[in-house]
């Protein structure tokens, strides 16, 4: 199964319609791949606080409308990425969007954990509350999370037990945290025995330089792909039986202790 991850670049000098554009016609050029990623909220950028509530959509909006025709054009599998996800109630959402080759609206997933400890997204957006897998027939299982989610274990230990071969991370790293970034990835696939496809964004918006620096990592922690801190396409295959491989031989997801008794605190 061929993957090709799209790192585009989120510049304040560009409109997101130009965007939009842009990262339909790029889809369009990966038709030779299964599966295409974008990253987290690469049309208005992840640290855009102040544009959030201006460009938010329903998740048949916009960028869907755009991305659906794409993705049927091309006839691939499309995680496209996130977006500001306006609620009936108003509330906003991180809202990833995962497109069928057909056009259809497979399955959609909203950022359980969010970022900016007291401002920001964390203060500006509801969490989701659902941890959300999509079977892509005749390939893998993919388990979504987005970005600041790399950090919490637990998450990708779910979406492992839910039947997840690969983890499909979107993302608006910083340049900063870049190392952070590199080595969550490999620390995820390793101890779930997955692949990680993890595409982030390049460019500089909100005045944060984004790490750029996309990552494929096999089910044995090795690096397939990995971009520059540019815009770039990363190609990969991947073989759905290297997970039901690695799992046999090395069979460590057995051996979790679950259940064990907490410390008393008194002690
Ligand atoms: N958009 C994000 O979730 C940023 C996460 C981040 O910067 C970090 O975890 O570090």
């Amino acid at each position: 199964m061929r993957a090709s991850l799209i790192q585009i670049a989120v510049d304040p000098d560009e409109s997101v319609d130009s965007r939009r554009r842009r990262a339909a016609s790029l889809v369009r050029e990966q038709a030779d791949s299964e599966l295409v990623i974008l990253p987290e909220l690469w049309p208005v950028g992840a640290f855009a606080y102040q544009r959030f509530e201006q460009e938010a959509e329903s998740p048949s909006g916009p960028t869907y409308e755009a991305m659906a025709k794409a993705a049927s054009d091309a006839g691939v599998w499309l995680h496209a990425g996130s977006v500001v996800e306006k609620a009936a109630d108003g509330t906003l959402y991180n809202t990833a969007l995962v497109i069928s080759p057909t056009g259809e609206l497979a399955a959609s997933y909203r950022k359980i954990h969010r970022f900016g400890f007291d401002k920001g997204e964390a203060v500006m957006m509801g969490a989701g509350e659902e941890l959300v897998t999509v079977p892509v027939p005749g390939g893998l299982t993919l388990g979504l999370a987005t970005c600041y989610d790399l950090r919490f274990p637990e998450l990708f230990r779910g979406l492992t037990d839910a039947g997840a071969q690969a983890l499909v991370v979107p993302a608006g790293w910083p340049a900063r945290r870049r190392d952070h970034w590199t080595l969550l990835a490999r620390a995820r696939a390793v101890e779930n025995q997955a692949y990680v496809l993890a595409c982030g964004t390049a460019g500089t918006h909100a005045g944060v330089e984004q790490a750029g620096h996309s990552i494929v990592v096999d089910p044995w922690g090795e690096v397939l792909a990995e971009a520059g801190p540019d815009e770039e396409v990363l190609t990969v295959d991947l073989d759905p039986a290297k997970v039901t491989r690695t799992r046999e031989v090395f069979p460590a997801l057995k051996d979790r202790r679950l259940g064990l008794p907490t410390p008393n605190p008194l002690h």
